[in-house]
């Protein structure tokens, strides 16, 4: 609130000419509106921010600590990936343009995505009776859809779906999933799937292109891999990496 009260000020004392065109000016902006049909409550305000920031920050955390795991024993993987980032980037900061051009980090990513889902699982209730193949699903019925599951699917990947084998990915998604898309859902599909997929993978990945320009890296002998999942999946003790100054 401390934030939002700030820039109402700042507006009031003729200091600034709007909220921001960041994400949180835009809620101000909808809080302020002229239209009442259209303004946001007070409530609303902060219940966006809690979702974003709850939505946002373990999640893209997860993938990050997991591909730093499977980077740090599939060493190969990780010089070709951090080749890619020099020739797109050198040792300059990354940019939007330079992300885009990231095939190799992009399958890593995926691959990643796949194997340690952050979001495991996810609930839908059934609005009215369904007919789902042999099953009819009645209203007010809650099922899982465990994304985990899905992605770790022999009928759907094969036997080798338990390897880390970007390579999956080399043609796309669509290719890789043999244009089945419920087989790859880690962000969910539908009208209610993540707002946030384009810009958490797009962090994911400044974050890998500012580490792997700096420090390889290889996983200590006191990890101990203990995947559980408390809303994201978490490493039960932590992801223990040995970073060398490049
Ligand atoms: C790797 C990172 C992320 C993963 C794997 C992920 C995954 C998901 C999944 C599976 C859902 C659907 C949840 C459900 O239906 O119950 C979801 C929803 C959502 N995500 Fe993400 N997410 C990630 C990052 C982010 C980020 C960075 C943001 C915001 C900046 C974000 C904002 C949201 C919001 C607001 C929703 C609710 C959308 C709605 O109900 O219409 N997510 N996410």
């Amino acid at each position: 609130m401390e934030m939002v009260k700030r820039r109402e000020k700042k507006v009031e004392a003729g200091e600034a000419d709007g909220f921001g065109n960041d994400f949180l000016g835009l809620l101000i902006n909808a809080y302020r509106d002229f239209d009442e049909k259209n303004r946001f409550s007070i409530e609303d305000l902060v219940d966006e921010c809690k979702t974003f920031y709850f939505a946002g920050q373990e999640t893209t955390n997860s993938l990050l600590a997991w591909t730093i795991l499977v980077l740090a024993i599939h060493t190969k993987w990780q010089e070709k990936t951090r080749q890619e980032v020099f020739e797109v980037f050198g040792d300059q900061n990354p940019n939007s343009e330079g992300i885009a051009k990231l095939k190799i980090m992009n399958m890593v990513v995926n691959e990643t995505l796949r194997l340690y889902s952050p979001v495991a699982a996810v609930i839908r209730k059934i609005k009215k009776e369904v007919r789902l193949g042999k099953l009819v699903l009645p209203a007010n019925l809650e099922i899982l859809i465990p994304i985990i599951a899905l992605h770790h699917d022999p009928q759907l990947w094969g036997d080798d779906v338990h390897l880390f084998k970007p390579e999956r990915f080399v043609e796309g998604i669509a290719s890789a999933t043999k244009y089945n898309s419920a087989a790859f859902i880690p962000f969910s599909m539908g009208p209610r799937s993540c707002v946030g997929m384009s810009f958490a993978t797009t962090e994911t990945k400044v974050a890998l292109s500012m580490i792997l320009q700096r420090y390889a890296f290889t996983l200590s002998p006191t990890y101990v891999h203990a995947p559980f999942p408390v809303i994201t999946l978490q490493p039960q003790h932590g992801i223990q990496v040995m970073l060398h100054p490049l």
